[in-house]
This record gives C-alpha cells, structure tokens and sequence, in this order.
C-alpha cells in the first residue's frame, strides 16, 4: 500500500447547534447526554483519518451517521468546530479563504450523487466548466474536456444536453467533470446511489478502471457495505458521527471491533473479502502448478486453483510465503473452519 500521507484529521468534531465552538471548549469530549441536554447535534464526533496517495479510502455509514459532513469538512465545505487537518502537511484550518478556493479549484475534484451538471451546456461544455472557471483558454479547455469525455466513454456525445442522457451516462459527464482539473484527490458523495442497481454495478467496474489508469487519491462514500468491499483499499465505518472502525475489506471481515461492523460484515461472501494471504497454508515441499499473488482474492483465484492437480505457492514481493490448494479454497467459499496444512 501506498505510504505517503495526503490528508490527516486529528479529533475533527463538527457540532450543530447554538455556541457549538464555545461548548465544545468547554466540554472537549461530550457524550450523547452532554450533547442532548446542550440541544445540539454530534454530526462528526473525535474523527481520526489518514489517507494515503493513491488510495481509495471509502466512508462507510448508514443515513445519518456524518458521512457527508465529515467529507465536507475535508476540504472545509463546512467548518469544523475542532480538530486539525493537514492537507499534504498543510493547515487547512488556518488557510484563507482565497487559498481555500485555490486548494478546490486544483487539487480536489468532487462527484455528488445527484449529478449536479449545468442543463443549459452541452455535455462538452459541462465537462470543460471547471477550467473556464480557471480561466482556461478554449481551444485548451475543449481540448481537455474532449480527452476526459472519451476516458469516460461517451465520445461521440459531447454535442447533447444532459436531459438527453440516462443517469448513467449523465454520472459520467459529473465523473469527467470533477477529473478534468486533473486534482490530486477525488472526493465522491454516493455518486452511484441514484442508479438503478445493473448500471450501478457497470459503473463501479468503470470507476475502478478508470482509478487503474489515473491512480488518484480517493474519499469515496456510501452507505452500501457490499460497494464498500468492492472498491475499498480500506474503509471507515461511521456510526452516529464516530468512527468506529478503519481497517481493509479483509480486516473488517476477520476481526470486526464492535458488534455494529461485524452486522455489516455476516453476509458478506469470504471469498470476495479474503486475500491468499489470509488463508494460505505454510510453505510445503511442492511440486505446486505455479505461482499466485498473496493479495489475490480467494474468488478471483478459485477457478486457477479447483482447476489445477497440485498447490501454488503464494508469493509475495517476489518471495514465496505460503501454499494454496483446492481444499482451502473450497473451505473459504462454503465458510467452513479449517486449520491450513502445508502443501
Ligand atoms: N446543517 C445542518 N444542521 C443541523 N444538523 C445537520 C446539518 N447537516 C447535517 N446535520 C445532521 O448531522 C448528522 C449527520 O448528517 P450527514 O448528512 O453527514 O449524514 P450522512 O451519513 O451523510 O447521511 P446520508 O447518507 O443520509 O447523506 C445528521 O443527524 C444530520 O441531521
């Protein structure tokens, strides 16, 4: 994974409600009780987050639970009431206004559920907004849009209105708009909530090529633990405007911190979450029928495996560190208990 930091948040608390700043002075870590006697709203409470470049760091939580309000307090949409954020080392609580407009304008690109594009443009200049905002030249911009529009696969339609495209095609316009400015980081609030669920899926496998070829940075959101496992590197678990849980897919699946995220993990197959790594067996003596990758999804491997007469090695940064068979994939997809023997 990745190691360099992008963005840090420290004890952000976003609080709702008269002299919230001044409350919280005075009561640096309230509960529900304080909070409800004082008459105000804990939306993000004591958010801790690190993010990394270049991974997909997906804000998980049922409606309600501050998932929107903690992302807009990433790139102070709304003010948090406390806490400290580093925007690549920066203090973005103490930036003014301009450099805040500057930091959005070139760094951070956003997709919002609802799509959010401008009727009256075309879908070439919806795309090109953005960079006429910068005051971009057109042949430029145009030049741009036109790059971005056939990333996303709709060349061919920059001439149309939104109101002549589905709501899949219409997010993809929203999607080459928010990249078009080339940011560092994408930040996106459930930008495929409001499709229908075959096109929601299409839409996911598009973005996760898309992040194959761009490598960007990623806050993404949703309220849907199965989009969650399939885009996460990892994930944070909001609930009642707490984090309560950050970790990868596998970890939240293997050891889930409180009885609220394992809820969200029961259902979910173990094949699709588990790694080679977390179910490999000790290296044995072989002969094996090749070599896999350790961070391999147990499901993505199963047909290489079941296929195959003898084990592969697992190997990982060019070293074999285990052993994988037919058995121990079968036992992964059934959810049956199993001790790994060398193979
Ligand atoms: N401007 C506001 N004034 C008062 N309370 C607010 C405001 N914005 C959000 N809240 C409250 O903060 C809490 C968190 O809201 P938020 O929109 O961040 O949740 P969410 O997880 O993004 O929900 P959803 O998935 O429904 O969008 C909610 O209880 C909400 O009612």
């Amino acid at each position: 994974m990745p190691r360099t930091r992008k963005l840090l948040c420290r004890n952000v608390w976003k609080i709702y409600g008269p002299q919230a700043a001044a409350f919280l002075a005075r009561t640096p870590d309230p509960d529900d009780a304080a909070l409800r006697e004082a008459g105000l709203i804990g939306a993000v409470r004591a958010a801790d987050v690190d993010i990394r470049e270049g991974e997909i760091f997906v804000i998980m939580g049922l409606s309600g639970s501050g998932k929107s309000t903690l992302v807009r307090c990433l790139s102070r949409l709304v003010e948090p009431t406390g806490g400290e954020i580093q925007f690549d080392g920066e203090d973005l609580l103490a930036m003014t206004e301009a450099q805040l407009t500057q930091l959005r304008r070139r760094k951070i690109g956003m997709v919002f559920q609802n799509f959010a594009l401008l009727p009256h443009l075309t879908v070439l200049q919806n795309v090109a907004f953005p960079l006429d905002v910068q005051g971009v030249d057109r042949r430029t911009r145009e030049a741009r849009a036109h790059e971005m529009i056939e990333i996303v696969g709709l060349k061919g339609r920059e001439a149309y209105f939104p109101r002549q495209l589905s709501g899949g095609q219409q997010q993809r316009v929203g999607i080459a708009r928010s990249l078009v400015g080339e940011p560092e980081i994408w930040f996106l609030d459930e930008p495929f909530s409001a499709l229908d669920p075959l096109i929601r899926r299409e839409m996911q496998d598009e973005f996760m090529r898309l992040q194959g070829l761009l490598k960007k940075t990623i806050v993404f959101i949703t309220h849907d633990f199965d989009e969650a496992i399939r885009l996460a590197d990892r994930i944070a678990v909001m609930k009642d405007g707490r984090i309560v849980q950050t970790a990868t897919p596998e970890e939240l699946v293997l050891n889930p911190a409180t009885d609220y995220v394992a809820e969200f993990t029961k259902h979910i197959p173990r094949g699709k979450v588990l790694t080679l790594r977390a179910v490999m067996a000790p290296l044995g003596r072989g002969p094996y029928a090749g070599d896999l990758d350790a961070a391999v999804r147990v499901a993505d491997a199963a047909d290489r495996i079941e296929a195959a007469n003898l084990p592969f090695r697992v190997i990982e940064d060019g070293a074999p560190i285990g052993s994988i068979g037919a058995a121990a994939v079968v036992d992964v997809l059934i959810g049956r208990p199993r001790v790994p023997a060398a193979e």
